[in-house]
């Protein structure tokens, strides 16, 4: 059987060449934003290069305390998207286009349009501002209210907008994600047949740091009257704009 990385790398290669419209004999010339990289300083700032936008640990909380689901993202932007679940050894793929895979086989997310049916995945994230703590209790009140079924959260990003795409959980939102956190599950959700929305609705953006990822349009419409929203300074902001979250600052002196 053809390795699916093998050909995923000569493709990102291909469109590498052609974005730089280089000859085979010309090295490719890819970007790339990390997690660790902006915070070192470099830029975040989409071009029209071919960008690898990475997070080589999504869930750092639960893998500092050794708390279930820890996984590492890989999206080349809007070409492909690869988070892997390193404990339970599930490795999410999508290509655009091509769909969305869990270990080769097919995602789907679930038919369940009725909200009060639905489990909504959730994170309380790593501002501990109290306003905008408040703010994040309100949505939480508002969506439990609507009603739900259930409220979930796995502590990655990632890892729950895999579960939408999966079909275990109808949706997810999130205010105060970056890009490195939600790129590449976004393609896997897409891919899925899923939904992305900003959280007032209308096209996500991934540098403003807020998403809905739904099984539907319905779904995601729902919570978006539901959410409390507001708007953390962008992951593409000049670095002196941008604010250091307080749990990050904590976990990375363990
Ligand atoms: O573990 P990280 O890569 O720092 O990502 C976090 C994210 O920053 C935070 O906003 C979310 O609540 C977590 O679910 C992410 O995994
Ligand atoms: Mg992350
Ligand atoms: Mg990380």
């Amino acid at each position: 059987m053809a390795d699916p990385w093998e050909s995923t790398m000569d493709h990102a290669v291909a469109i590498a060449r052609k974005a730089g419209e280089t000859s085979s004999h010309v090295p490719v010339c890819f970007r790339f934003i990390g997690e660790e990289s902006v915070a070192a300083g470099e830029s975040c700032i989409l071009s029209d290069s071919p960008t690898w936008i990475i997070d080589p640990i999504d869930g750092t909380t639960n893998f500092v305390h050794t708390h279930l689901t820890v996984t590492s993202t890989l999206d080349l932007q809007v070409e492909f998207g690869v988070v892997y679940s390193c404990i339970e050894d599930k490795m999410f793929t999508a290509r655009r286009g091509r769909g969305a895979f869990c270990n080769g086989e097919p995602l789907q997310v679930s038919q369940q349009k009725a909200v009060e049916q639905a489990i909504v995945a959730t994170e309380f994230g790593s501002d501990r501002d109290p306003e905008v703590v408040d703010k994040i209790f309100q949505s939480l009140r508002n969506v439990l209210c609507l009603p739900v079924h259930g409220v979930r959260g796995a502590g990655s990003a990632a890892m729950n907008m895999c579960l939408v795409a999966s079909g275990c959980v109808e949706a997810y939102y999130e205010i105060g994600v970056h890009v490195w956190d939600v790129a590449a599950a976004s393609l896997i959700v897409s891919e899925a047949g899923g939904v992305l929305m900003d959280v007032e609705g209308g096209e996500v953006d991934l540098m403003s740091r807020r998403i809905i990822a739904a099984n539907s349009k319905t779904v995601a419409e729902r919570l978006v009257k539901t959410i409390v929203a507001f708007s953390p300074p962008r992951d593409d902001a000049a670095p002196s704009d941008r604010c250091e979250d307080s749990t990050h600052l904590s976990a990375r002196k363990v």
